[in-house]
C-alpha cells in the first residue's frame, strides 16, 4: 500500500468513488463479476469517461450494453510479462471511441511492452497465442530444464539456462524478421544432435499439440465471451 501512495496513487474500496475521479478507467475483475461491475458503476459513467476491460472474453458489444450508449468503451488483452516491460497487448476499440482513444491507450500501453490495435476478432485469438500463450512457454522452459536435470545438470543452473535459450531465440526472432522454421533448419547440422532432439520432438506431435492448445485457449475465450 505504501508504495502506491508513494506514486501519488488512491485507493477506494468503492467502484463510483473511481468514476467520480478519473476518467480512464480500468476493468480488471474475473469475467464472471464484470457485468455485476458495470452495472454498479453505470449510473456514475459519463461520455467523459474512457472504459478499458482487461477481461477475457467479454465482448465490446456486452460492455456496450451494459453502459450507457455512447460510452467509450476498449477492450485490452495484456498477458503476464507487463509486469517486466516484455508484455504483448492488443487493443480494440468500441464503436464510439475513436483514434485519440486508441493512441492514449496505445501510448500508456507501450510501456509494458509490444502494443498493437487490432480487430476485435483478434483478442480471442491473442488470448490463446499470448494471454494463456506464457503458461505453455512456462510448462516447455520446466520441460526443457528438467531434461537436463535428468542428464545431470543441477535444477537451478537448468533453469537458468531453459530460461536464457527461450530469451535468446525470441530475440533473435524479433531482430532478425526471419521465420522460425528458418532460424530452426540453421541450428540444424546435418546428422548433428539436434535433428535427432527434432524427431523425438515430431514423434511426440508437439507442433500438433500447441496449435491445439492455441485453438482450445481461442474457443474458451470465445465461450466466455458468449455467457
Ligand atoms: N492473469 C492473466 O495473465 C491475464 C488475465 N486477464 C484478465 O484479467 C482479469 C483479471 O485476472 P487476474 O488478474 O488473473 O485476476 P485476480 O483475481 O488476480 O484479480 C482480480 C481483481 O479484481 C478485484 N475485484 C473482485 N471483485 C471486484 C469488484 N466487484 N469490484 C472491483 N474489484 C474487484 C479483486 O480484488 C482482484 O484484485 C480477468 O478478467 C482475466 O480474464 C487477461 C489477460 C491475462
Ligand atoms: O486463463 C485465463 O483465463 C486468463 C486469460 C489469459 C490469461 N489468463
Amino acid at each position: 500500500m505504501g508504495a502506491f501512495q508513494d506514486l501519488g496513487c488512491r485507493t477506494t474500496h468503492c467502484n463510483s468513488e473511481v468514476l467520480q475521479r478519473c476518467t480512464l478507467v480500468f476493468l480488471a475483475t474475473k469475467p464472471h463479476l464484470l457485468p455485476g461491475v458495470l452495472q454498479e458503476i453505470a449510473p456514475a459513467v459519463t461520455r467523459d469517461h474512457i472504459i478499458v476491460s482487461v477481461a477475457a472474453g467479454v465482448t465490446l458489444q456486452t460492455l456496450q450494453q451494459l453502459l450507457p450508449a455512447g460510452t467509450k468503451v476498449l477492450r485490452v488483452m495484456p498477458n503476464l510479462p507487463c509486469v517486466v516491460q516484455e508484455g504483448a497487448v492488443v487493443v480494440a476499440r468500441g464503436s464510439c471511441a475513436g483514434e485519440q482513444e486508441a493512441a492514449l491507450l496505445r501510448s500508456l500501453l507501450s510501456a509494458c511492452g509490444l502494443c498493437e490495435e487490432t480487430p476485435e476478432s483478434y483478442l480471442d485469438i491473442h488470448t490463446g497465442l499470448s494471454g494463456s500463450g506464457v503458461a505453455y512457454v512456462y510448462l516447455f522452459a520446466e520441460a526443457l530444464a528438467d531434461g537436463a536435470v535428468k542428464m545431470g545438470m543441477p535444477s537451478a543452473l537448468a533453469n537458468k539456462i531453459a530460461a536464457q535459450t527461450l530469451l535468446g531465440a525470441a530475440k533473435m526472432i524479433l531482430e532478425t524478421g526471419e521465420h522460425p522454421a528458418k532460424l530452426r533448419s540453421n541450428v540444424c547440422t546435418p546428422g548433428g544432435t539436434t535433428i535427432h532432439a527434432l524427431h523425438e520432438l515430431e514423434k511426440g506431435a508437439l507442433r500438433a499439440t500447441v496449435m491445439n492448445a492455441v485453438e482450445a485457449a481461442t474457443m474458451r475465450a470465445r465461450e466466455l465471451g458468449e455467457r
